[in-house]
């Protein structure tokens, strides 16, 4: 593969840009285009910091595969390993499980003369083609990743020139309808901007190359923001909000939305470009998140020296969420309504431990993440926070939002 620094930043893109983005406008509808950036952009930067301070630490690790768990543990014992197993492990097979889902009932969408055995079929089709390519290597993933990726743009972009001509300056200026909606939303657009499972995934990929590795998740960061901002602008800009909001309340879904712009549009191509590029979102993020799942488990069967062949990995890989899928799907949906706490933990609270530890312990490393200890606290209580904001709004305190 030639550039494998280009392949690992659409590898960060494309496990971004997976159903959170679908979700992003159903959740700020009520809240304004305005308020609607800043916390796209105060989230970035939020995740991008954490994003990085992986990326620091990644220079004290004394193997090139080490994994998120090996990180905590050489920094906060059997404590550390532990809780980050338990909370990447349950995350990806919680989101896997629901990608499966989704992709399977697209794909018995076109498999309908599969009779009653669609379902099943179309789940389990889904899982193993392209498990495939998980199982054969990293390269083959970034090779899918690139196809699918372009293929999305695309799609995306003729959702663009389709809805963003119709955008009126007036229907962005609108405000919030309740106070603290910004502080409700902030979960679903944080786990938008999540891909950190896929860090020890591409740090092994560029040989533990730091430079590389930052600047694959510097441009694999800036892409789905871009992307986000046009997407939010249009569908913010062409609904006036107290229309979009009667949308959402109507049909929450993604399907709501669809119709909608179908009739504002009037043209089928939009509906027909909509679904290729949600369906290709979930594709690019189960490549991703099935990746870091496939490496993750790898680190922990060496760590109880387990050497464990790639096909037995696979196996390990999909067939929990297969399972679950098939047989127990209420099990995983309330998995998933953890999955932002876990993904606050994982994700930023550990993150900002181990750089903390690290820069006692390695006071002169090359890299360093800009700010000091202050930034470190501040990121840590914005991670507490955002981890509260679901039993904020289940106690009152929060107005609630979809997502
Ligand atoms: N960002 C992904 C979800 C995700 C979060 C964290 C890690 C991996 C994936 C989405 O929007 O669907």
């Amino acid at each position: 593969m030639k550039n494998k620094t280009f392949g690992s930043a659409l590898l960060v893109a494309g496990t971004t840009i997976g159903a959170g983005m679908l979700a992003m406008p159903l959740t700020s509808a009520e809240m304004g285009f305005t308020y609607t950036m800043a916390l796209l952009f105060l989230l970035w930067i939020l995740l991008s910091y954490s994003a990085l301070l992986f990326v620091e630490v990644y220079q004290t690790v004394q193997r090139k595969d080490a994994g998120i768990a090996t990180l905590a543990e050489q920094y906060f014992g059997m404590v550390g390993r532990v809780l980050a197993t338990l909370s990447l492990v349950i995350f990806m097979y919680a989101i896997l499980s629901a990608y499966v889902t989704g992709g399977g009932s697209l794909l018995a969408g076109v498999l309908p003369f599969l009779g009653e055995h669609a379902a099943p079929i179309s789940i389990i089709a889904f899982t193993v083609i392209l498990g495939i390519f998980i199982v054969i290597s990293t390269g083959a993933v970034d090779g899918l990743t690139r196809l699918l990726f372009m293929i999305k743009l695309v799609a995306f972009v003729l959702v663009l020139t389709m809805m963003l001509p119709l955008v009126q300056g007036e229907n962005l200026m609108a405000m919030p309808l309740k106070e603290f909606l910004i502080i409700s939303a902030s979960p679903v657009f944080f786990t938008s901007f999540g891909f950190h499972v896929i860090i020890p995934s591409i740090n092994n990929y560029l040989d533990g190359d730091i430079k590389r590795l930052r600047a694959a998740i510097i441009g694999g960061t800036a892409l789905p923001l871009v992307a986000y901002i046009l997407w939010q602008m249009a569908t913010h800009g062409v609904f006036p909000q107290v229309k979009f909001v009667e949308i959402i309340n109507n049909d929450p879904t993604l399907n709501g939305l669809v119709d909608a712009t179908y009739h504002v549009t009037g043209s089928n191509l939009i509906s027909g470009s909509v679904r290729l590029f949600s369906t290709l979102a979930l594709v690019t993020s189960f490549l991703g998140v099935s990746l870091s799942l496939f490496d993750c488990l790898d680190d922990l069967l060496k760590r109880i020296n387990i050497k464990a062949g790639r096909l037995a990995l696979g196996v390990l890989t999909f067939l929990p969420p297969l399972a679950f899928a098939l047989f127990y799907p209420e099990g995983f949906i309330a998995a998933l309504g953890y999955a932002g706490q876990m993904f606050t933990f994982y994700g930023l609270v550990l993150p900002v431990g181990l750089a903390w530890r690290a820069r006692k312990l390695h006071p002169n490393l090359p890299y360093r993440v800009i700010g000091g200890n202050l930034t470190l606290l501040i990121a840590l209580l914005l991670g507490l926070l955002i981890m509260n904001v679901p039993f904020l709004i289940e106690g009152g305190y929060l107005p609630k939002v979809i997502g």
